[in-house]
């Protein structure tokens, strides 16, 4: 019997491979890329083998046997690996962190039972017979263009398929998914949505198109069992197309041949915690390593892809117009809410389009990104107001509960029934959330069905779903709901959106937050009259309340200007030398005070040098206290991106070494700032 050393990266903040010694035959040596159980810190724990070698510098007595290898399994590929270093330079974590969590959790356990059961179970699972696409619908001319052009297209491609909403990106993609399927014999497509609740509408068309071919599905509401399976079948290259959230860009895909990103400028793609990614910037980079297409669809593209469109680094192919032969972008006007006084939050002319939609029979879409019955209550008397003993933030009244909720450490506690500090019994909510406009409709219109979808209606495993199915079924007058209704529902029936006030995100510090309102305000403004107009029915209507009549985002939005909007935002990052002009990280710490975050940050800045490199002073971050910790950070910058990383590389080796009772953590590309 011969040894080896296998070398294996598991998942740990210690940023190193860890050497373990295998006893086999030399033909019988595992593959770089298998799993592997090892016992590592006297826990059992499944890593992968990243590289294998005939020695190692640990001493021989210090050096332990690996447990087990599962050979059952193909190992990931080198590609696929690659993905992973990338991803753990670029974004400084270690290989093992990026690697392994995405990892189904019964590929990890020390038993091999469940894994030895799915595959069983994947065996019977009838293979991909089949890829002619079923029920193709006739594509419009500028459709048709941009589907042969992705299907078409060889090597790396990275196209911007900017397309108006209720353009028909979705055929667009699917029809160049038919080509890709038919072209290459075992190819692999990965389909990327930004929100879990769109995953249910895009994998009935998939299935409905392509009935003859295997689709896995992987987001994180699948139970362990699912989820197991679908890795496997993305795995084993048996599933030809994978659709997914964000976290699918880390799936093992040997044959993969095109991409598609929907909506690729949703905010989602951001992972906010551990391994802080972009999917989107993750899956360019994957397209470019594998040299095959890319698409990213939107119709309100990020600045940074549009950036890369304008500069010709992406191909841009336009759709212009909406599929549906009759259906025309909606009318979007404003209403002055100093004029027209809103009560309940409505202004009377929102209140007349409303009941014009429900007299023929058509169904309305109220906007309101804030959810519970008030975001705050508080005392008319003395003053108090429900603010969270642990954040920088508001208690929210959720009345139907009888609670005040704090939506960013969940802290709860019963509505007072008079003021805690003066004892005045007349408390009062302030500001309104989705339920108080929906309380406030409903004694408006008591014949009316209304419904509201947000976080807290579809707390429950499939309600969301079965919300949506409700409103495409037509058993709904209006619906109510935050940013979880604005993107990508495709509402037949829906000819008027009503936007209840936008006017907050108008004023924000964050430089994206223009950006981001004015994606989120064309994207809910286009789930207006995406079916066309009906005979006798209303044309598509977009209302939005507000007191800044004059805004040029508004009037942009109005004029449906992408184009000029976009283009006169990037004049302004790029004279205020802000993304996607400068490249930035943001280091954040955590504390019990905030003196030591700042002082840990003060530190971190000082210890190295960073030429090219400019690092600002620490702040605490702008909501300060979230569950009783503060929290602040440091932001580095520069124009030059390789610059950035060479700083960052060395900066992070000597943090890590730095003894600290502060929690930190780096995130590269941030989003908020
Ligand atoms: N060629 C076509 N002929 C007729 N109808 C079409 C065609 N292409 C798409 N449609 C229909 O147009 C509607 C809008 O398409 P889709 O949902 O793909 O738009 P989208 O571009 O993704 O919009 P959004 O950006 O708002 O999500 C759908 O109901 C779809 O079935
Ligand atoms: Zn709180």
């Amino acid at each position: 019997m011969a040894h080896c050393i296998l070398k294996i990266a598991l998942d740990t903040p210690l940023n190193a491979v860890f050497d373990y010694r295998w006893t086999c035959e030399d033909i019988d040596r595992p593959q770089v890329g298998q799993f592997a159980l090892v016992s590592f810190a006297r826990r059992e724990m499944m890593g992968l083998i990243v590289e294998i070698a005939d020695h190692s510098d640990v001493p021989a007595d210090k050096l332990k046997d690996a447990l087990a290898v599962r050979t059952q399994l193909s190992p990931v590929s080198k590609q696929w690996l690659a993905l992973a270093g990338f991803a753990a330079d670029y974004y400084q974590r270690p290989l093992g962190e990026v690697a392994l969590p995405g990892v189904p959790k019964n590929v990890r356990v020390p038993k091999s039972v469940p894994l030895d059961n799915a595959l069983k179970k994947l065996a019977k699972l009838p293979d991909s017979h089949d890829p002619t696409p079923h029920n193709m619908p006739v594509l419009n001319a500028q459709q048709q263009a941009a589907a042969d052009f992705i299907g078409q297209a060889n090597g790396y491609q990275p196209v911007l398929l900017y397309g108006v909403t209720g353009s028909g990106k979705t055929e667009v993609y699917l029809q160049a998914c038919a080509e890709v399927l038919a072209r290459e014999a075992d190819g692999q497509i990965l389909i990327m949505v930004p929100e879990i609740n769109l995953t249910p509408q895009l994998e009935g068309n998939i299935r409905a198109r392509f009935p003859g071919v295997m689709l896995a599905t992987l987001h994180s509401s699948l139970s362990e069992g699912e989820r197991m399976l679908h890795w496997l079948a993305a795995h084993t290259g048996r599933a030809r197309i994978v659709l997914g959230t964000r976290l699918a860009i880390l799936a093992s895909l040997p044959h993969l041949k095109l991409i598609v990103i929907d909506e690729e400028h949703d905010p989602s793609y951001k992972q906010q915690e551990g391994l802080r990614y972009s999917a989107r910037d993750l899956a360019v980079w994957r397209a470019w390593q594998l040299k095959i297409p890319i698409v990213l669809g939107s119709a309100t593209p990020s600045l940074e892809t549009w950036h890369h469109a304008q500069a010709g680094r992406y191909t841009l192919l336009p759709l212009r117009e909406r599929a549906v032969k009759s259906a025309v972008l909606p009318q979007v006007k404003l209403i002055d809410m100093e004029r027209d006084k809103p009560r309940d939050g409505l202004t009377s002319s929102l209140v007349a389009a409303l009941k014009l939609r429900m007299e023929r029979g058509e169904q309305s879409l109220l906007f309101l990104n804030r959810r519970g019955y008030s975001p705050v209550i508080c005392c008319e008397s003395c003053g108090w107001v429900s603010d969270c003993k642990r954040c920088t933030s508001f208690m929210v009244l959720h009345k139907g509960e009888y609670k005040l909720r704090c939506h960013h450490c969940s802290l709860e506690m019963r509505i007072p029934r008079h003021c805690p500090t003066c004892g005045n019994i007349d408390l009062q909510p302030v500001g309104r959330g989705t339920q108080r406009v929906e309380e406030g409709l409903q004694a408006m219109f008591p014949e009316a069905r209304i419904l509201r979808i947000d976080a807290d209606s579809t707390r429950r495993k499939g309600s969301a779903q079965e919300a949506f199915d409700t409103v495409h079924r037509g058993d709904v007058d209006i619906l109510i709901g935050t940013q979880m209704v604005a993107k990508g529902h495709d509402f037949k029936k829906l000819t008027l959106v009503g936007i209840m006030n936008p006017d907050t995100a108008l004023f924000s510090q964050d430089y994206r937050a223009s950006e981001r309102l004015f994606a989120q305000l064309m994207q809910v403004a286009g789930r207006a009259g995406r079916a066309g107009q009906a005979e006798g029915g209303s044309a598509a209507e977009v209302l939005i309340q507000t007191r800044y009549m004059q805004h040029p985002l508004y009037s942009a939005v109005v004029s449906h200007d992408y184009d000029r909007f976009a283009s006169s935002l990037l004049q302004e990052r790029q004279q205020a030398a802000l993304p996607p002009y400068l490249f930035q990280a943001l280091l954040r710490a955590e504390a019990p005070e905030l003196a030591n975050a700042l002082a840990f940050l003060a530190q971190a800045r000082d210890c190295v040098e960073h030429p090219g490199v400019t690092i600002n002073d620490p702040i605490p971050m702008s909501m300060t206290r979230v569950h009783n910790v503060d929290r602040a950070q440091l932001l580095v910058e520069s124009p030059s991106r390789p610059a950035l990383q060479a700083f960052l590389r060395e900066w992070m080796h000597v943090l890590r070494d730095m003894k600290t009772r502060v929690k930190w953590s780096l995130e590269v590309d941030p989003l908020d700032i």
